[in-house]
């Protein structure tokens, strides 16, 4: 293995530290930041995230915790809950688990969320600040977290072509609108490909920085990497293996064996992006509280 790993679980250890002390901090001053995290159905996948934020936030001296729902909750009833947690002065942050049972439209939840206790940055009007690089909106975690990231790691945006692979809403857009920005992890030069790009190997072979969020495993194979480059796996898959325990393992977008071989610098799966989602979501929250004292 040529890569060096960029490791997430150490970075999001240092940010989380942070976050602590702002934590001591607000507590002195008579503030203790409350996440509020819910949770409709019994997805497991789900379950296990949303215990692991309930343990950070707890790890970090917040307050709050999460509600469990029925699955066969309605959307009615969930939109009544959040109007309750938005009248709560304990609670300075939402965050409304995906994905909902069909029978809910996740636009509808989200948009009645108050737009200043949405530590998820999903809100339309927080798309929209970060969108015109208004910085007193919440930005959404995981993106939020690969520029913390490459900044705590020192790789420099500026200049840079960075090639991002997927559209969402959620990760690949805002993460494109943070990486044009005019200030630090930012001022790149951009291009998002899609499951429509025409020769996605063009574009990623071009990438010094190369990120990607398309949710499909192990897409992005050696071949398609510039040779030291820096890789950072956004994807978070599940596959079949027989030769574990639990008969399957988790993988990223990137295949990881033959990207490690090119890359200069490469993100694991696990312990990469996803312990940074948790750590910028504790980061707002405490943002969130700030807000309310001054
Ligand atoms: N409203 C909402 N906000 C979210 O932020 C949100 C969501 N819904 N729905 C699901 C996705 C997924 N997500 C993850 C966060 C951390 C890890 C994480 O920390 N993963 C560990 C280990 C995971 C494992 O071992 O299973 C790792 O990558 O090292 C993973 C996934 C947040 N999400």
């Amino acid at each position: 293995m040529r890569a060096e790993l960029i490791d997430g679980k150490a970075i999001a250890a240092s940010v989380r530290a942070d976050v602590a002390r702002d934590v001591a901090g607000l507590r002195e001053r008579g503030v203790v930041p409350g996440l509020t995290v819910v949770l409709v159905g019994d997805d497991m996948a789900s379950a296990t995230y949303v215990g692991a934020k309930e343990k950070a936030s707890r790890e970090a001296g917040m307050a709050g915790g999460t509600i469990r729902l029925p699955a066969d909750t309605t959307q009615d009833a969930l939109l009544s809950l959040i109007t309750q947690l938005n009248g709560d002065a304990a609670v300075h942050g939402i965050l409304v688990q995906m994905p909902l049972p069909k029978h809910i439209d996740p636009d509808t939840v989200i948009r009645h969320i108050r737009p200043d206790k949405d530590v998820d940055g999903f809100h339309p009007e927080n798309v929209g600040k970060l969108l015109i690089g208004h910085t007193d909106g919440f930005v959404s975690c995981t993106p939020a977290g690969v520029i913390e990231m490459l900044l705590r790691s020192g790789v420099e945006t500026r200049g840079a072509e960075v090639v991002v692979v997927g559209r969402s809403n959620i990760v690949g857009k805002p993460m494109a609108a943070l990486l044009v920005q005019a200030r630090a992890g930012g001022d790149a030069t951009v291009t998002i490909c899609h499951s429509r790009t025409k020769d996605l190997a063009s574009h990623t072979r071009r990438a010094d920085i190369l990120i990607v969020a398309a949710g499909r495993a192990e897409m992005i194979t050696g071949d398609m990497i510039k040779p030291g480059a820096v890789v950072i796996d956004v994807g978070m898959n599940s596959v079949p293996d027989a030769t574990r325990a639990k008969g399957s393992r988790l993988c990223g977008d990137v295949h990881f064996a033959s990207a490690a071989e090119v890359a200069s610098r490469i993100t694991p799966v696990p312990g990469g992006v996803g312990p940074m989602t948790i750590a910028m979501l504790l980061r707002n929250t405490v943002r969130a509280a700030e807000r309310t004292v001054s």
